[in-house]
């Protein structure tokens, strides 16, 4: 090959503009994500260093809804090796697989999923990796975790989609999924090995199918570094958000906060890791724990859930009501008609479930009721803004798992929330990193839930959000860190002495003084030719 060169008056021009007019000129969110992907392989600073000066615009792309579409698609548009892949044919030697990362000693952070329930998207196999990088694009961006700490792993166990499988250029092992004990000891196995190969290391679980997401939690939460993004990351992101809405819906009604009703459309990882993560909005407010049960209300594919349903799933049984046993209810509109609660969440994967007719019956409940949306990506969205602004005049109190835009009504300019669990996890992977915690406890979710509920500022509070804007992530992160690290330190779970001795500015000092930043692009490769 010829020798190449950089033309020599290369660096007098502004490359970041270069790349984000070039990103900006494709048409497709895909073709977008496809072109930051090469560009994080090429040169990771510089598409850092855009990330975090545009991040309102770039997330949506490397993240929930455009990353949906990457893994969709993944097996067509991959391009290089970009994670770690651990296959069901690696049994045995999964220590070797993964101590083949490179400069494992720096492993701080994994998300790991094994692909089987893709944001709303059902089974994607080993198309999922794109979630795990996408969540470690919002921990470096969000949070400050040095790349080279992060490690995106996909669990290659097969898939039960068949369209996968009958796909030629299919990237994965084609075989269906593992069941009961064969999955338990390749999980076992798994585990075991990446805290001997990744001693100091907190392991995300993304996206794996509920059954599954239930039970690894709870098989792991207290023997390794380990915590549930869509179940503890969800329950305290809603919780936040919730606490804010809450106090908006309160202001119109004349209620307490603590006379929320609230009902869960949608029973699975994410609405029951909610719904008792919620339990805590109740009782932080002095109520009983059955007391602050009795509040919830779930409502899954059959209808509201009922304790007399026969073959009711595990984790669907704590909520499930004593009090009502006439027929299925299976309509929405009857279900908030008898149910008459104050909050409507989604967590359903069904789109546009919250018709005209659902948002009226909420809003002729209440005169500001709180509508969440919550399901990923927009495709599954239950509510889009505009009508929810359009059918309720500007009523409803909004957040949705996916971005939208604001939206005009009669003159009035409305703003959405984003209720995604973007906002908690990289603070408490932060905070779990530098107080080196043994275990993620709930209280340390909780306090996560507190601190982000707090972090609104003035200007924030008066727009009526209920979520900070994501500019400020790296402060929220910081908050939220600092938060986690005080709760590991009060329940001794905390590894770092030194933290213990700063007073609290000095602690939230240290913690943005960790915070990794690209290298200025002035200081790197281009003015060296
Ligand atoms: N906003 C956020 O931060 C997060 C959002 N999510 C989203 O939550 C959604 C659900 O995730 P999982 O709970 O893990 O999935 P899942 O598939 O386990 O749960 C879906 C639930 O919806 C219910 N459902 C399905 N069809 C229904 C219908 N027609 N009427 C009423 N209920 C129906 C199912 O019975 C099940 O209980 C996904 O779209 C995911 O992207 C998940 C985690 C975080
Ligand atoms: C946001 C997220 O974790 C999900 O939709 O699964
Ligand atoms: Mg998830």
């Amino acid at each position: 090959m010829s020798p190449t060169r950089f033309p020599p008056h290369f660096a007098k021009t502004d490359h970041r503009q270069r790349s984000l007019n070039q990103m900006r000129s494709k048409q497709l969110g895909l073709e977008k994500y496809i072109y930051l992907n090469g560009l994080k392989g090429r040169d990771s600073d510089l598409f850092y260093d855009i990330l975090l000066e545009n991040m309102q615009e770039m997330i949506p792309i490397l993240y929930t809804p455009t990353v949906g579409d990457a893994c969709v698609n993944y097996s067509h548009i991959w391009r290089r090796p970009e994670g770690l892949y651990v296959s069901i044919e690696d049994k045995g030697r999964i220590r070797d697989v993964l101590a083949s990362w490179p400069n494992f000693n720096d492993g701080r952070i994994a998300v790991v999923t094994d692909g089987s329930r893709i944001l709303g998207l059902g089974d994607l196999g080993a198309n999922g990796l794109p979630i795990s990088l996408g969540k470690l694009d919002l921990y470096i961006a969000g949070a400050g975790i040095k790349p080279s700490s992060t490690v995106p792993i996909c669990l290659d166990l097969g898939t039960n989609t068949q369209r996968y499988l009958d796909d030629p250029l299919y990237i994965g092992v084609r075989r269906p999924r593992p069941l009961g004990p064969e999955m338990d000891e390749f999980m076992d196995e798994f585990m075991e090995a990446m805290k001997e190969v990744f001693p100091t290391l907190l392991v995300q679980f993304e996206d794996f199918s509920t059954d599954n997401a239930f039970k690894y939690l709870e098989r792991y939460r207290h023997q390794y570094r380990v915590f549930n993004d869509d179940i503890q990351g969800t329950g305290s992101v809603i919780l936040s958000g919730f606490t804010n809405a809450a106090r908006l819906s309160s202001a119109a009604s004349g209620l307490p906060p603590s006379d929320q009703k609230i009902l869960f459309f949608g029973a699975g990882s994410a609405g029951i890791g909610v719904a008792k993560q919620l339990l805590s909005f109740f009782t932080l407010s002095g109520m009983s724990p059955e007391e602050a049960r009795s509040r919830i209300y779930t409502v899954d594919s059959k209808g509201l859930i009922t304790a007399n349903r026969k073959g009711l799933q595990e984790h669907k049984k704590f909520f499930a009501r004593t009090d009502y046993d006439g027929p299925a209810l299976t309509d929405l509109v009857d279900i908030i008609n008898h149910v008459k609660p104050t909050a409507l969440l989604g967590l359903s994967t069904i789109r546009n479930a919250f018709t005209e007719k659902v948002v009226k019956a909420m809003c002729a409940l209440n005169p500001r009721p709180i509508m969440f949306p919550l399901s990923n990506p927009v495709a599954l969205c239950e509510l889009d803004y505009k009508d929810a602004i359009e059918w309720s005049s500007g009523q409803v109190i909004f957040a949705s798992g996916s971005p939208y835009k604001p939206v005009s009504h009669d003159g009035v300019v409305y703003e959405p929330g984003q209720g995604n669990n973007m906002y908690i996890f990289p603070g408490i992977g932060l905070g779990s990193i530098l107080s080196r915690t043994r275990h993620v406890s709930d209280a340390m979710v909780e306090q996560a839930a507190i601190a982000l509920a707090n972090s609104l500022t003035e200007e924030e509070n008066a727009a009526e959000l209920v979520y900070p804007r994501l500019a400020r992530i790296r402060d929220i992160s910081a908050q939220v860190a600092f938060a986690v690290i005080r709760q590991a330190q009060k329940e001794k779970l905390d590894d770092n002495a030194y933290l213990r001795t700063l007073p609290d500015s000095d602690l939230l000092g240290l913690i943005h003084d960790k915070m990794w930043q690209p290298p200025a692009l002035q200081l790197r490769s281009f003015t060296r030719l």
